[in-house]
């Protein structure tokens, strides 16, 4: 039996987990963080701790999904007791992203902006579309609840990195994520990856690529949550017993 340490837990996505981690029989959860308490009652016999190393030494693997800060706090404990790691939060800075590359040396890390098995095969859809279509303008899409504090999402940045790839373009250096004013035509290489806001969307992404007398876009939809948290327990009970280094989803779900 895998032990599972949700970090986040009182979150949209940890709550979740922790509710699909009961149906499971060949990995259950054994420990929770909270940094206050815990919103709602869990069976007895799971670890409850505001205490991280404490939670680190009761599981045999964690999942994160909380907030950036949250996640760096974690990354750096972890360094100091390693412990597999499924990371879904998103929108980490360079330092943090640093941090986890650092983890992954010392233990198996699975980073993925999106564990939803639609948008690992999205991501190489766009990949080939990209190199297919020469020419073509990308323009990236993403909508998302009003409560989500990251923008654009972590899943249309992965995106646009997969879009950028298949033109041997750097995403840092050819993206657009705002336009306004007197901006002036549209550069060949630009790629736009947008935001919106609003309500309770789960998520949707559309890569469209857009030229003279014909456009395509690609699309996912998430209707559910638990597409997210169905897939970050898959891919812990994938990553329990790899080796040190840093995975993917596509690793995982082999697309
Ligand atoms: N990779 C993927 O497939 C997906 C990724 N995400 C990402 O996952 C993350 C969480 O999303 P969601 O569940 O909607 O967010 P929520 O805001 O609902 O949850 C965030 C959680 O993080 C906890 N947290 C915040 N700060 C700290 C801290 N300093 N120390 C410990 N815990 C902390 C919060 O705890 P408390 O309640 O105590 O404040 C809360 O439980 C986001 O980055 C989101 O973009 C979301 C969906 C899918
Ligand atoms: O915050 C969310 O809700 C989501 N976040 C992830 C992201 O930033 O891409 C994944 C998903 O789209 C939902």
């Amino acid at each position: 039996m895998i032990k599972v340490g949700v970090f986040g837990a009182n979150g949209r996505v940890g709550k979740l987990i922790i509710d699909d981690l009961k149906l499971t029989s060949d990995i259950s959860l054994s420990s929770v963080y909270v940094r206050n308490s815990l919103n709602f009652t869990i069976d007895p016999s799971i670890l409850v701790t505001t205490d991280i190393q404490s939670f680190l030494n009761g599981c045999d693997i964690v999942i994160d999904f909380s907030l950036p800060d949250a996640c760096e706090i974690l990354l750096e404990e972890c360094l100091k007791i390693p412990k597999p790691l499924v990371i879904g939060t998103t929108g980490l800075n360079t330092h943090q992203l640093n941090l986890l590359k650092q983890a992954s040396e010392k233990m198996p890390v699975l980073y993925a902006t999106n564990m939803s098995l639609g948008v690992a095969l999205l991501n190489k859809l766009v990949y080939q579309a990209s190199a297919a279509l020469d020419g073509f303008n990308i323009e990236i899409v993403e909508m998302h609840h009003k409560h989500k504090k990251d923008a654009p999402s972590g899943t249309a940045l992965t995106l646009g990195e997969s879009a950028a790839r298949g033109r041997g373009l750097d995403l840092d250096k050819v993206r657009v994520s705002g336009r306004d004013g007197n901006i002036g035509e549209r550069s060949e290489d630009e790629i736009a990856v947008m935001a919106i806001r609003g309500g309770d969307i789960v998520g949707r992404h559309t890569v469209g690529f857009y030229n003279d007398g014909e456009f395509i876009e690609l699309n996912h939809t998430a209707t559910s949550r638990n597409t997210f948290s169905k897939g970050a327990i898959r891919a812990a009970t994938w990553l329990a017993d790899k080796e040190a280094g840093l995975y993917s989803i596509s690793d995982c779900l082999e697309v």
